[in-house]
């Protein structure tokens, strides 16, 4: 009975013995485990506080060292207090990188001087030179580089392209694609180009680059397999006009490009086009994120109408300014040699930006008359058009008209028809002037002989001329150097004459861009032509909304 007593108190004994451990070792586990937590915590908040501590340390010696220029008055009514960085979303945050170092490759012929297939120079790449000049994680461009004095004390600051130390995507696993859309543009082909070379020559990646056929819809239609570009294939596209890759309107199909994104192993997906394509290219990326696949988005910002917003120039503009002058001669040509009063009209794109008409009527300097889509066209009365061209002509003998396609929507009318990407049709502007013209000097009991150019798609269809090359080369080879480091939803451009990386939803949200009807450009174009000015007076204490835009049009 004893024994029995004494066994039964030994289990309880042992069972509360067991039961305290149990919660001692608990207690001690969750103390340590806490402990481990709050130690790690603390370690984490003493790095980022050494980390910070050192930042300022190196700003505030920077600051001391930081010399006064040799010459200059300081002043203290313009100031810059904060600088608010667009930063582009950085795929590292989201996915395990490869991160690896960059070293740039340089395609050096060692083994095969004669070699003439791509495979063939590979075998014979070496690695012989590493970038001299890489771009760190705060290095901007300032955006608001006009200053007034007691205005705004703020500025955006746009990220600075090039290459960065370490890479989010291993080379050697990289798949790319490139698609071009919307309207032609000169410099198109010197773009696929770049990006298919900067993919192979300067980071050597391992897999393939696609060309997708006819814009959007070659991502999902049979008949436009994809075609995979080569050093080969791409060699000598850049001396031709247009895209070898052919482009489209409408037939954008999001759920279709993200299972070929998937389907090919896509890891970087270059995007050319307007603000359209921008768009489009924008909600790929978001597909991508929501569908957890790690690919770069890049945008390369093509308009020959320039109505991108927050670039200096869109490429392929020059070319298009340069090909409209032989327009322009042909008109006053025919203008100074057709009796009597000569008239000769050109019609230049730009659906709702009047920028190529500008600067094409700036840069020949021989126009009378400039119409754009962002100034009212008034036909007749003090300000009127007419009357002016008639005392031009009554002056000189002659008049040389250009008008953009998006000129005199207050005249003719909004059209409603819209194409396949759903931008508006617009009505003939062209024809309907040279029919007033021809009814405004009869009326005076007069006849003109308009002669009517209407040199339409063969200005963007040139090659790229020297500068635009250039650029072209400039905005692919930053597109490949963002996407490689992890960049995505990006577009790349030119910004106060810097190369940067732009977030595509800020590009968009103002694009398409027109002309500031009370900036400087327009009132170039007025002084050289000296039509009458029709843009409304401001009302009395109104601000231009325009004013304050970073980008000087
Ligand atoms: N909001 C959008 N979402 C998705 N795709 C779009 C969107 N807007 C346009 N797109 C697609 O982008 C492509 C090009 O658009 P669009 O024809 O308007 O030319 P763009 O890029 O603006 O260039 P351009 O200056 O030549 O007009 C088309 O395939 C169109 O379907
Ligand atoms: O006739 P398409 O090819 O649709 O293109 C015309 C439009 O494209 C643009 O050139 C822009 O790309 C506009 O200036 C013009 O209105």
């Amino acid at each position: 009975m004893t024994t029995a007593l004494h066994s039964k108190d030994t289990t309880t004994a042992l069972v509360a013995f067991s039961a305290a451990l149990v919660t001692a070792t608990a207690a001690t586990t969750y103390l340590l485990t806490t402990r481990y937590e709050q130690s790690k915590e603390r370690a984490r908040a003493w790095k980022q506080y050494q980390r910070e501590k050192l930042l300022k340390e190196k700003t505030a010696e920077a600051r001391k060292t930081m010399k006064e220029p040799s010459s200059g008055t300081l002043i203290d009514d313009v100031f810059i207090d904060k600088v608010f960085l667009w930063e582009c979303q950085d795929l590292r945050k989201s996915f395990a990188s490869a991160n690896v170092a960059n070293h740039m490759h340089f395609q050096y012929e060692t083994i095969h001087p004669l070699a003439s297939t791509a495979l063939q120079r590979k075998n014979s790449t070496e690695i012989i030179t590493q970038y001299n000049k890489l771009i760190t994680d705060h290095e901007c461009i300032l955006g608001d580089i006009v200053r007034k004095p007691n205005k705004q004390t703020n500025t955006v600051a746009y990220m600075r392209a090039g290459p960065r130390r370490y890479l989010h995507f291993d080379p050697a696993q990289v798949n790319a694609a490139i698609v071009t859309c919307g309207g032609l543009c000169p410099g198109l082909n010197n773009v696929i180009r770049e990006i298919t070379k900067s993919l192979y020559q300067l980071y050597a990646i391992g897999g393939k680059v696609y060309g997708i056929r006819g814009g959007y819809r070659g991502f999902w239609d049979p008949e436009l397999e994809p075609v995979e570009l080569t050093l080969d294939l791409v060699e000598n596209i850049h001396h031709g006009g247009g895209t070898v890759l052919g482009s489209s309107r409408g037939g954008f199909d999001l759920d279709k490009i993200l299972d070929f994104v998937r389907d090919r192993k896509i890891s970087q997906l270059f995007v050319i086009g307007g603000d359209g394509t921008h768009r489009g290219a924008f909600r790929i990326h978001e597909g991508c994120i929501e569908r957890g696949y790690n690919v770069a988005v890049a945008g390369i910002p093509k308009t020959i109408d320039n109505d991108v917003d927050y670039i200096d120039q869109s490429f392929g503009f020059q070319s298009a300014v340069e090909a409209a002058q032989v327009a322009i001669r042909s008109a006053k040509t025919e203008a100074v040699c057709n009796l009597p009063n000569g008239i000769g009209i050109v019609k230049l794109m730009g659906r709702s930006a009047g920028f190529i008409a500008a600067h094409s009527t700036m840069a020949s300097s021989d126009v009378d008359l400039c119409l754009v889509p962002e100034v009212p066209v008034v036909l007749d009365g003090e300000t009127g058009c007419l009357p002016h061209l008639m005392r031009r002509v009554k002056q000189q003998g002659y008049a040389v008209v250009v008008v953009a396609e998006g000129a005199g929507e207050e005249v003719l009318g909004t059209s409603t028809e819209v194409d396949a990407s759903g931008n508006k049709k617009l009505p003939a502007i062209g024809e309907f002037m040279k029919k007033s013209i021809e009814e405004y000097f009869k009326k005076h009991g007069e006849t003109a002989t308009v002669k009517y150019i209407d040199p339409s798609y063969t200005v963007r269809t040139v090659p790229a001329n020297a500068a635009d090359s250039l650029y072209c080369m400039q905005l692919a080879q930053n597109a490949v150097h963002g996407a490689m480091a992890g960049y995505t939803g990006f577009s790349v451009g030119l910004c106060n004459n810097r190369m940067v990386l732009l977030p595509i939803p800020e590009l968009v949200a103002t694009s398409p861009r027109s002309m500031n009807a009370r900036g400087r450009t327009w009132e170039r174009v007025i002084g050289l032509t000296r039509q009458p000015n029709t843009v409304p007076e401001l009302e009395e204490g109104k601000v231009d909304p325009k004013d304050n835009q970073p980008t000087p049009h």
